[in-house]
């Protein structure tokens, strides 16, 4: 059972987790537990463990797809609605039979057997989640709701991909778990933020009331290969205009800050905390800081000398600072990200020219 809350206090409760549904030992694993106790009862090691992987057509979800697919104990099912997702992302894992992909709206209630859920299906881009404020925030309400009544029934571990959009624009600097936050509620960007908020609330309302085992990572800006090409992140913005000799549009005023995050380094972060004791909230991201002009004058002079940047209008309640302080990641999932920004801009830089079709000059 997982220990306690960021703030120290114990929130946490060692209420046993539900049965896993009773399939668990009907389909796969007739004659396997002699013991049917919920304290006492293990999975044996020899058993494929079911994971869901909602979100997993989308730019985080694939890679953790491919990295859980390593495991040939691992199947792996997908549920997405292609919102801003894509099949291309996991076309090597179509027709394998460890792998499912299911076209499926959270917002809609699932009924499937699995052992984990990894929740990360939501729009990112604040463009995306801007689109559709409404839906967004059913996305994280109704759609974390729905995979909490899932993981009820059938006695999953479920760990939900929050943000660190939660510290909002955050008055302490760097942002540890303990911060609660500075987060307008009726802003462009709530429904994204206070729509993690609420996801988090429900999954520690339903770990207090029903013991269900629950995992909360606060993401932080991540960046990496398969980002959508027109995403409107700073980062695959900032690469394609690049590529495209366009301009670099830095919004105003370029001193916000950001951390940014390579792929493989969040994937490896979120496993570790699906797999370790710990409830969470933790910080997930690259504590190395830039601003916006910084990051424009480094993707210029990696990729294309030539371009200019131009100062463009920014949006409502940008947050102006953000770093994550990662020293809980550390101490209790012994992870700390190993890809520097300079080292991951390269390999966003080959894919996106991949999909570009812009070869490098030589
Ligand atoms: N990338 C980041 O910097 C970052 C930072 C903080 C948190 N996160 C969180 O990580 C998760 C993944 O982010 P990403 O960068 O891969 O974004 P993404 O937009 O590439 O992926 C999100 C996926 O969820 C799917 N989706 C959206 N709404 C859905 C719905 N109602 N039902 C089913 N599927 C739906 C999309 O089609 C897409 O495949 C999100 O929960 C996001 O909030 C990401
Ligand atoms: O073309 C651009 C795009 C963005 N920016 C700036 O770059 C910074 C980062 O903007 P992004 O749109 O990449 O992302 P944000 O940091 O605002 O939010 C992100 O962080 C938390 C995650 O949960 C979300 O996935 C994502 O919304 C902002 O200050 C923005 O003003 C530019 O200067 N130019």
């Amino acid at each position: 059972m997982a220990a306690n809350s960021s703030n120290g206090e114990q929130q946490t409760t060692s209420k046993p987790p539900p049965l896993p549904s009773p399939l668990r030992f009907s389909k796969f694993f007739q004659d396997i537990f002699a013991d049917m106790n919920p304290n006492t009862l293990v999975l044996p090691v020899q058993s494929n463990m079911r994971i869901l992987v909602t979100g997993g057509a989308g730019f985080i979800g694939s890679h953790l797809v491919d990295k859980l697919m390593e495991n040939e104990k691992n199947e792996v099912t997908v549920v997405d609605n292609y919102f801003t997702g894509s099949k291309d992302n996991l076309r090597k894992w179509i027709g394998h039979p460890r792998f499912e992909l299911i076209r499926h709206d959270v917002t809609e209630p699932l009924l499937i057997e699995v052992d984990q859920i990894y929740h990360l299906a939501c729009p990112a881009s604040p463009i995306f989640y801007k689109y559709n404020p409404v839906k967004t925030i059913k996305t994280n309400v109704i759609g974390t709701l729905n995979m909490l009544g899932l993981a009820k029934r059938v006695g999953a571990r479920i760990l939900l991909t929050s943000t660190s959009e939660v510290y909002g624009d955050p008055l302490i600097h760097p942002q540890p778990e303990t911060y609660w936050g500075n987060v307008n509620p009726i802003g462009v960007r709530s429904c994204y933020d206070e729509g993690k908020r609420v996801a988090e609330t429900l999954m520690f309302d339903y770990h207090r009331q029903h013991g269900i085992e629950i995992r909360i990572a606060r993401i932080f800006n991540t960046y990496g290969p398969r980002m959508n090409i027109d995403d409107g992140r700073v980062v695959s913005n900032f690469i394609a205009q690049a590529l495209r000799g366009e301009s670099l549009t830095v919004q105003k005023p370029g001193t916000q800050t950001r951390s940014f995050c390579y792929v493989s380094d969040m994937v490896d972060g979120l496993i570790r905390l699906m797999e370790g004791e710990n409830t969470g909230p933790i910080n997930i991201g690259n504590p190395g800081e830039f601003t916006m002009l910084e990051l424009a004058e480094t993707v210029k002079e990696l990729i294309n000398p030539e371009v200019e940047i131009k100062m463009v209008e920014n949006t409502p309640d940008d947050p102006r600072q953000r770093k994550p302080d990662i020293a809980k990641a550390k101490e209790l999932l012994g992870w700390e990200p190993k890809v520097k920004l300079r080292e991951g801009l390269p390999l966003m830089e080959e894919d996106f020219r991949l999909r570009l079709g812009v070869t490098k000059k030589i």
